[in-house]
């Protein structure tokens, strides 16, 4: 095997590099209604997705798959799939929650420009995969790690992402014409924005609120309900 390493230093960031990754990390938001119609030029999108072929991949898998659509009535018949299922969302939630619930815009599908469905697939690498033995879903958790990359990076570039998971797997699948072994991950939508949200927006429209952080760390054990 041919040799390829070297290590390299590892040397803190600048305090301005280091203000520029916290930054991405908490002034990301999920966008759902902020879209501008600007074009995503082809390299601007490559540098996004490079970024996300980036990301932590258990067993260097990269199981991901990014499926591009941009044509208007390809993401117009996404919001179909997406406006059937969100019907039977509202549907389980009663009263006043299901009022905000509806009032809720959930998806940026025909507003964002480019919409992006990332794939997982569970076959690549083989029967066994180095970390995977064990834990079955650990190419998805890569995935996961793939989306968030691109996120960030997106945020970077002034460009808005939000996720959308209001659909049934098989109406994307039949859609997308994907096949039974690859999972699908994530939906994305995508575009320039000039303004985001400050907080989260389910936050600010009463949905739900940030958990303290203290309430989440536990020392040395689980401490919380049994
Ligand atoms: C796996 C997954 C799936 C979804 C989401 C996120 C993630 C991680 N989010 C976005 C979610 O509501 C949002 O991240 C939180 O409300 C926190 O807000 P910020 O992302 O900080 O703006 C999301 N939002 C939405 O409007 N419709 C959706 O279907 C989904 N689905």
């Amino acid at each position: 095997m041919p040799e390829i390493c070297a290590l390299t230093q590892a040397t803190p960031f600048s305090d301005a590099e280091r203000d520029a990754v916290y930054k991405a990390i908490h002034t990301r938001r999920d966008v759902r209604d902020q879209f501008l119609p600007d074009a995503i030029p082809d390299e601007v999108l490559n540098k996004l997705l490079n970024a996300a072929h980036h990301a932590p991949s258990v067993g260097f898998m990269q199981p991901w798959n990014f499926i591009i659509l941009r044509a208007q009535e390809d993401r117009d018949r996404i919001w179909q799939a997406f406006s059937r299922a969100n019907e039977e969302a509202a549907e389980m939630f009663s009263g006043d929650r299901q009022a905000t619930y509806r009032s809720l815009k959930l998806e940026g599908i025909r507003k964002a420009p480019v919409n992006i469905c990332v794939t997982c697939d569970r076959t690549r690498g083989g029967e066994v995969v180095l970390g995977r033995t064990h834990n079955r879903d650990m190419d998805l958790y890569s995935t996961v790690c793939a989306i968030q990359n691109l996120w960030l990076a997106a945020r970077a570039e002034g460009i808005g992402m939000g996720w959308v998971s209001i659909f049934h797997d098989a109406d994307l699948r039949t859609l997308l014409n994907i096949p039974k072994r690859i999972a699908i991950v994530g939906y994305l939508c995508l575009g320039y924005v000039d303004e985001l949200y400050e907080q989260p927006e389910l936050e600010v429209k009463g949905w739900a609120r940030r958990t303290p952080l203290e309430d989440l760390i536990f020392e040395g054990k689980w401490q919380g309900e049994p």
